[in-house]
């Protein structure tokens, strides 16, 4: 296959950097139960039941999952281990390579966040190119569209003598690439390695119907349903994706990890639960949520996932349960646009020995395709759908088009349509997001692929903040550690400048070093009445060394102001030394002497006039 225009999609890095205690009170613990991987290895079972794991979702707008969730242990992969080939990882997508931005702690309303950085990142956009189809062969439907390379598409005009229309992209994958490639250079193996560090992650993909949307995601129609082993080649990238995160997971043997998913899709504006969609497929309601300021399906199910068949069951059950019907266009069209979202709650050690969750997410969209209805031949119900899609993906539209206007950016509509309430965070806000634009390459698309590549060109001006997701207690304790620390350091120095032996302090402040036992890995199994104590014990510590901090201080004052009365004593004595000395100029017994003024030089001593010299003077003279 030739990709001329794969080029490197840019990864992030995290930095911890030293924060302030955060506003919210540390919130009750999650508690989990730890498996050994013995267990979870006796427990293999490929594509059964969901309803054993369906817990409603206590959705914690402000990132938090739902409280007594199961722990992960190590993955599963032994199964499939035999084919594992299928899908190993090459070099080429940079997820090794890592940029150094700092970062600094969110003292926003989002008390419970880090932010990773101070910039802003684009939206990284991709282009897949679908081949041309049975039908368009059959009809020998031209071309347009030719890859020069350097993520550039050239799309040949229809009009004789009319310029052709070239567009810029990250990487554009052409009718041959494979699935797999898609996984390797899209940049979703670096999203799901920020998922796992705690980012909220968003891929999605746009274009017109037919153009292989759902074929990126989740490969041929039928295909996830029929339960196909996960390393079949014609797997899109979520199963491809589901692989890679639990690689990831099972590579960070340290870190203990909590997965769980939710399915949904927006049909004629309604939420429906695609796995609990009940008989009467009764709409969700979407909120938003002042503590987390974003938006969130209420009473969406979660489901547990502490295997990766847990999460093939998940896709297999939403794929079964998601509209779809059939058009001109498109015998297995979408008629709704679906969300998977895989919430990863990761359990780490950060420096200091203090155990910190982050709370980061994968979500892979599948929208509809916009239609021309009189292309679709679309009618009844299915005109309605197409409507409805039609609509939403014009707010969606819009959104982009305020969103990627950086110098006038107004009101951004995304309360018009749901689709672009659980969009906003992911276009704006603190995720990352990758956008997979699909287009077509025959003539009779070409208006619409034109289309979608002037969406994705400026779907790629947006701008969004990532966000790493922390518990608020755990940003507590971490950032009262820090401020421990540099206080500490602070009051070292001050010692240091102030020549004062470190002992002598310790004793008039007994308790100031003593080590807060802190065992950080049992910090979730700790009460709660403890863990306020262990935050008390902090407060107090760093209280102790404010006020050391400040008598410091106030030593150094008294000792700058000592300073200051004696040079002016010293002065005082000078001015009245000169007086004495003019006194002795006028005299006629005792000889003139230079003033101490015109002194200078440490060799005129002006404690010399004394009866000798004078005495010697008065011989000469
Ligand atoms: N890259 C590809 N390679 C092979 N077949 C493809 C590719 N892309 C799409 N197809 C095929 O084209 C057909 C239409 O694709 P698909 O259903 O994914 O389109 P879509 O954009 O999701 O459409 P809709 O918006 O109507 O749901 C499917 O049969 C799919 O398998």
């Amino acid at each position: 296959m030739s990709l001329k225009n794969l080029q490197m999609f840019q990864p992030l890095t995290q930095t911890y950097h030293r924060g302030t205690p955060m506003k919210a009170p540390p919130s009750a613990l999650s508690r989990t139960i730890s498996k050994s991987a013995e267990t979870l290895a006796g427990s293999v079972r490929y594509g059964k039941e969901l309803k054993t794991r369906k817990a409603r979702s206590t959705e914690q707008p402000g990132g938090g999952l739902a409280k007594g969730s199961s722990s992960l242990g190590l993955p599963l992969l032994s199964k499939y281990n035999g084919d594992s080939d299928s899908v190993k990882s090459r070099s080429r997508n940079g997820s090794g390579s890592r940029s150094s931005r700092t970062g600094s702690v969110d003292r926003s309303t989002r008390g419970s966040s880090t932010t990773l950085n101070s910039d802003e990142d684009n939206i990284n956009v991709v282009i897949r190119v679908r081949p041309v189809n049975e039908k368009e062969r059959s009809i020998r439907e031209r071309d347009m569209l030719e890859f020069p390379g350097k993520g550039q598409i050239i799309c040949h005009s229809t009009t004789p003598g009319q310029k052709p229309k070239v567009f810029s992209y990250n990487v554009v994958f052409e009718p041959a690439a494979t699935q797999d490639d898609v996984l390797e250079y899209s940049g979703i193996k670096r999203l799901l390695e920020m998922a796992v560090e705690g980012f909220s992650c968003t891929a999605f993909c746009y274009g017109q119907t037919g153009s292989g949307k759902t074929h990126t995601l989740t490969g041929p129609p039928g295909l996830v349903e029929s339960g196909a082993s996960p390393y079949s080649p014609e797997h899109g990238l979520v199963v491809r994706s589901f692989v890679y995160l639990y690689r990831l997971i099972r590579d960070q043997p340290n870190s203990h990890f909590v997965l769980k998913a939710s399915f949904l899709e927006i049909y004629n504006e309604k939420v429906i639960d695609l796995l609990n969609p009940g008989s009467s497929r009764k709409p969700l309601q979407v909120r938003w949520s002042k503590e987390s300021r974003s938006f969130y399906v209420e009473n969406l199910f979660m489901v547990d996932c502490e295997e990766l068949d847990d999460l093939f069951a998940v896709l297999e059950e939403g794929m079964r349960n998601r509209a779809v019907g059939s058009h001109a266009m498109n015998s297995h069209s979408s008629r709704s646009h679906t969300l998977l979202c895989v919430r990863v709650r990761r359990d780490v050690r950060t420096a200091g020995d203090v155990t910190c969750s982050t709370h980061g997410k994968i979500n892979f969209v599948d929208l509809a395709g916009s239609e021309m209805t009189k292309k679709t031949h679309s009618t009844g119900k299915t005109l309605e759908e197409a409507n409805n899609i039609n609509r939403s993906l014009m707010v969606l539209g819009y959104c982009i088009a305020q969103l990627s206007d950086g110098k006038k950016r107004g009101h951004i509509p995304y309360r018009d349509s749901k689709l672009t309430k659980l969009l906003a965070d992911s276009l704006a806000g603190n995720g990352v997001t990758l956008m997979i634009a699909c287009i077509a390459p025959t003539k009779s698309n070409l208006s619409e692929t034109i289309n979608t590549l002037r969406y994705a060109a400026r779907a790629k001006k947006i701008k969004s903040k990532p966000l790493v997701k922390m518990d608020a207690r755990d940003a507590l304790i971490l950032s009262l550690k820090r401020e421990v620390d540099t206080l500490q350091a602070e009051n070292q120095h001050l010692r240091t400048a102030l020549h004062i032996q470190t002992d002598n302090i310790e004793d008039s402040y007994g308790q100031r070093n003593r080590q807060i036992p802190l065992e950080a890995n049992k910090l979730y199994q700790l009460p709660q009445s403890e863990l306020v104590e262990l935050i008390q014990l902090h407060m107090e510590e760093n209280s102790a060394l404010r006020h050391e901090n400040s008598e410091l201080f106030h030593i150094r004052d008294q000792l700058l102001r000592d300073q200051e009365i004696l040079s002016r004593e010293n002065e005082r004595l000078l001015k009245k030394l000169e007086d004495v000395n003019s006194v002795c100029i006028r005299s006629p017994i005792i000889p003139a002497r230079p003033t101490y003024s015109e002194a200078g030089s440490t060799d005129t001593n002006i404690w010399t006039n004394t009866a000798s010299s004078s005495n010697s003077t008065y011989k000469e003279s």
